[in-house]
């Protein structure tokens, strides 16, 4: 692989997954480019998951490559700490914020944990640190909320308080896994507008099965099936390619 003339954030080039003989990933390439918002879409069991399992290193592929930042980075050498510090935050589908600490007192911890902070004496009562957390508590919607305890938070505040964590390690790509999946209309046009401001100066990649909210998020599509990319595009023509709906619209 000529890791050193891609220009992608991300590059995933012919990876394969095998588990005991079954081939979770078959052949699978795909780029994202700075600042890109994918969505990726496909039936259960085309490989979603696995796919940001080999993005984050849970998971190693059996052959391919993957590669960060136009090919600085080769992600099948890294394990997953380093791969986090590298700028590649995940959100995992079940909101896993700190129940019993407020709001901003989740965002304060997050903060301790950017990947790029130089540790600062008196860092807890610094301005800076107070105008980070005002500054993300805006961005998820949860200012008037920042007292209140997560454990009291609607399913969707949680995610936006965990989506407000990771924001505060300034990833360069977030992976968002199925983040509509219990929200309300409401929630996840919200969720929609969210992940759109943020993809203005990040990259994010979206794994969800709810077409409403792919369309509102009004980016390219990716529908993987059986480990491999079946269609891609914008979601009107994704949505009408016959494989696709033959193996997943049109279930
Ligand atoms: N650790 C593993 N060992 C064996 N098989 C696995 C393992 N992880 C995943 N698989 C299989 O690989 C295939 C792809 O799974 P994956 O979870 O990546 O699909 P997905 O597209 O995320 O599906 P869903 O939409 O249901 O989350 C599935 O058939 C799954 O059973």
């Amino acid at each position: 692989m000529q890791t050193t003339t891609t220009p992608s954030l991300l590059y995933l080039d012919a990876v394969s997954v095998v588990f005991d003989g079954f081939r979770a990933l078959n052949n699978l390439s795909l780029a994202i480019d700075q600042h890109e918002m994918r969505a990726i879409i496909g039936p259960n069991g085309a490989g979603k998951t696995t796919m940001m399992d080999v993005i984050t290193g849970k998971t190693r592929p059996t052959s391919g490559q993957a590669s960060f930042e136009g090919g600085k980075y080769d992600l099948t050498k890294l394990d997953e700490a380093s791969i986090a510090q590298l700028g590649i935050g995940r959100k995992f589908q079940t909101p896993t914020v700190f129940e019993m600490h407020t709001v901003e007192d989740n965002l304060r911890l997050a903060l301790k944990a950017d990947r790029r902070a130089v540790p600062t004496l008196f860092w807890r009562e610094s301005r800076a640190e107070r105008e980070r957390v005002d500054s993300l508590l805006e961005r998820i919607r949860l200012k008037d909320h920042r007292a209140r305890k997560a454990a009291e938070l609607s399913h969707g505040q949680k995610q936006w308080l965990e989506i407000g964590m990771l924001l505060a390690q300034e990833p360069k790509l977030l992976l968002v896994d199925e983040p509509a999946a219990g929200m309300t209309d409401q929630e996840t046009a919200d969720t929609a507008d969210l992940l759109r401001e943020i993809a203005r100066t990040r990259a994010v990649v979206v794994v969800e099965h709810d077409m409403v909210f792919v369309r509102d998020l009004g980016v390219k599509v990716t529908c993987l099936h059986e480990g491999s990319v079946l269609a891609e595009g914008p979601l009107d023509q994704v949505s009408a390619n016959e494989r696709v709906i033959e193996v997943y619209l049109g279930r």
